[in-house]
């Protein structure tokens, strides 16, 4: 049996993932915490992880990018395993990871679907074969209207796994409309498209002379989201301090 905090509990994301749990005999929601809450979920819930007292195996985050900070000194003191979810997070946001990592396991994924973790992968060859070919990259991701951060953490992990192949040589370019000059070979643009329901959407374009290739992903339902944060949390309980991916749990290394 895993026992579950759920970081964020009555989020979208928090919601969709107690209700998995509910229906999993493997996996337990110990408590929630969430800034929100009108106290109607079946677990006891927190309105912050520092008044937290119950005891758990894994933490499970999907909140938003300001209290990914508490969250992570809870972890380290604690010593309680997380799977961390929320995007946006800053530059040093992001070196805290890397830090309490060494301390306590934490798993960070953008993006927990099985299709982008693929793709993850796929872009990598396609990168060696199509950069060399001077094709140019851009990244079109789009996403609901509640969404805050942009580009989607997704989008910057798909930039960074192409970007790693090449020495981390591309510039990121999130916004052309100050500048008056052609598009430099060595960058990949971003951009963001903000409306409705769409779930996540993400086109990676290899744009080449006379030919486009491109990675296309959507989400039809957080449901993909909350399947790989739950293989997640199990496959995180127990783990040596370090930092994971979702390759790990895909891997199951
Ligand atoms: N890695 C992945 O596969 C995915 C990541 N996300 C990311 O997860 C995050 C949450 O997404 P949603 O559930 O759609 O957002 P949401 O806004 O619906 O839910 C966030 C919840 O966190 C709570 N919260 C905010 N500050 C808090 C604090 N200090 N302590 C405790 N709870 C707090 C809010 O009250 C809210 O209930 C976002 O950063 C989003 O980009 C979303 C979907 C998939
Ligand atoms: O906020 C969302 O909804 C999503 N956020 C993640 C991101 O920023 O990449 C993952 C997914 O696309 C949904």
């Amino acid at each position: 049996m895993v026992n579950v905090i759920m970081h964020g509990c009555n989020g979208k994301m928090g919601r969709n993932i107690a209700a998995l749990i509910a229906d999993d005999p493997e996996i337990t929601l110990a408590a929630g915490v969430d800034a929100f809450d009108e106290g109607k979920n079946p677990f006891p819930v927190f309105k912050d992880i520092r008044d937290c007292d119950t005891e758990a195996d894994v933490i499970i985050d999907f909140s938003a990018a300001p209290a990914v900070d508490n969250l992570l000194t809870y972890c380290e003191e604690k010593k309680v395993p997380c799977v961390l979810c929320t995007t946006g997070l800053s530059e040093e946001q992001l070196q805290r990871v890397e830090e309490v990592s060494k301390k306590v396991a934490i798993l960070k994924s953008a993006n927990m679907s099985l299709g982008i973790n693929m793709l993850l992968k796929l872009l990598k060859e396609a990168a060696k074969t199509l950069v060399p070919a001077g094709y140019d990259i851009e990244i079109v991701e789009k996403h609901h209207n509640l969404k805050k951060d942009a580009p989607s953490g997704t989008a910057l992990a798909l930039g960074d796994t192409i970007n790693e192949e090449f020495d981390n040589e591309f510039d990121y370019v999130f916004d052309r409309s100050t500048r008056r000059e052609v598009r430099p070979k060595k960058e990949i643009g971003f951009a963001s498209v903000r409306g409705g329901t769409i779930v996540g959407d993400h086109d990676v374009i290899f744009a080449g002379t006379d030919e486009v290739i491109t990675f296309s992903h959507s989400a039809y339902s957080k449901a993909v989201f909350a399947k790989g944060a739950v293989q997640a949390a199990k496959y995180l309980k127990g783990k040596p301090a370090g930092l994971y991916n979702m390759s790990n749990v895909i891997d199951n290394k």
